[in-house]
């Protein structure tokens, strides 16, 4: 028997793979869960993370005869194909060929490994017996090759003994992946659901209560906008409550058309809104809040029966000064909600405090405009 690789060498072998896969995984996961459907660039970025611990790992060497040897170069390889399909096997193998001598006996050896996983598509079926089918029939197809270039009677012990070694190391490795992957999952999935409203998809009032208590916190002035629908009482009754509901879709989906990137867009509760906008110029906000209304006033709302439904918006507008508690600032813009419902609906009105702070804007234009003594 030659002597099996050292068992600290082995150890650490096994935790660069995991440590750099890991790292990889959760780095590439900060927006959403990485998978072999983000972009082109995340899995070839993980493919080549992952081939530079192949590099890593092909100085340590099982050797068996002459030039034939095992190493656990393959274990990050086989990983990746799983975790981040097609793109980071090619890109991880590439690293590995571009690196370790192009067309050599090793790498084509490599390559036929990983040819029929990529043919196979094994990352789309990814269940705990596709791995351990797929890691049984490497195992013996490696006993195979190797056994016919050694002695295998001389040699079996070692190269059974680095074959369970190595599917002991990628199963470790596979779950401790597949239970980050499930628990990025998780941690997305409640994100959404605690910040998301289910029907609309947009912000819920959890989230906007956040977002104020983040102005509030960061000293941030900003727009405020508080939207309702006029009579949607009446297109419940006309319609029913599931044609209500495709209109508060339809009205989420029109205001976030409306505003701008770094404006935030929530449902404040049934079938009212809320636009908080990062200006707090009161022309903008006003202009921005007409765009709105008239948007929604000529959007036609159709139902699964094909009924047209339309449909207006009152629209109360104000700001929210640095300083200002979040309580006063959702009263200003209520009142002026109230205000527009109560002059007629389908209109906007803007509170006391915008009529103030451009009054306020007007004074100091004129005293900069004024000629001073000389
Ligand atoms: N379809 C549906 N209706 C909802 C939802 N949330 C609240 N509503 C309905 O919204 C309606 C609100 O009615 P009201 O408060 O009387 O307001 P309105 O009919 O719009 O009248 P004005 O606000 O005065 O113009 C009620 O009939 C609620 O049942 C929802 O998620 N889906």
């Amino acid at each position: 028997m030659t002597y099996i690789a050292s068992f600290s060498s082995f150890y650490s072998d096994a935790c660069i793979t995991y440590a750099t896969l890991s790292v990889a995984y959760f780095a590439l996961s900060q927006n959403a869960p990485f998978s072999y459907q983000s972009a082109w660039w995340k899995r070839v970025l993980f493919g080549v993370l992952a081939g530079l611990a192949v590099l890593y790992l092909n100085q340590d060497r099982l050797l068996l005869a002459g030039n034939i040897y095992y190493s656990l170069a393959m274990i990050p390889m086989i990983l990746v194909i799983f975790f981040g399909g097609a793109v980071s096997g090619v890109a991880c193998y590439l690293v590995n060929f571009g690196f370790n001598g192009g067309f050599t006996l090793d790498n084509l050896f490599i390559g036929s490994i990983i040819l029929p996983l990529l043919l196979s598509g094994v990352w789309r079926t990814k269940t705990n017996r596709v791995f351990y089918l797929t890691i049984g029939i490497i195992a013996l197809y490696r006993i195979i090759v190797v056994g016919s270039f050694v002695n295998f009677r001389e040699l079996w012990l070692d190269i059974l003994l680095y074959q369970v070694a190595s599917a002991l190391c990628l199963a470790i490795c596979y779950h401790a992946l597949s239970f980050k992957q499930r628990h990025i999952h998780a941690f997305f999935s409640m994100r959404s659901k605690a910040t998301t409203d289910s029907l609309t998809r947009i912000n819920n009032r959890a989230s906007v209560d956040y977002r104020m208590m983040l102005q509030h916190a960061e000293r941030q002035s900003c727009g405020l906008m508080l939207l309702d629908l006029d009579n949607f009482k009446q297109v419940n009754d006309t319609y029913g409550h599931l044609a209500g509901d495709g209109v508060l879709v339809s009205v989420g989906a029109i205001l976030q058309d409306c505003v701008r990137d770094e404006d935030f867009v929530g449902r404040y509760g049934g079938e009212e809104f809320i636009v908080i906008t990062s200006s707090y110029e009161p022309q903008h906000i006003a202009a921005m809040a007409e765009r709105i209304r008239t948007q929604v006033e000529e959007f036609d709302f159709i139902t699964e029966n094909g009924d047209v439904i339309r449909m207006t918006v009152s629209i109360g507008t104000s700001l929210y000064l640095a300083g200002m508690s979040v309580g006063k600032a959702i009263e200003l813009v209520d009142q002026a909600l109230y205000d527009a419902k109560l002059e007629g609906k389908n209109r906007v009105v803007s509170s006391r405090l915008m009529s103030l702070s451009q009054l306020a804007e007007r004074v100091n234009r004129m005293v900069a405009k004024k000629p001073k003594r000389q």
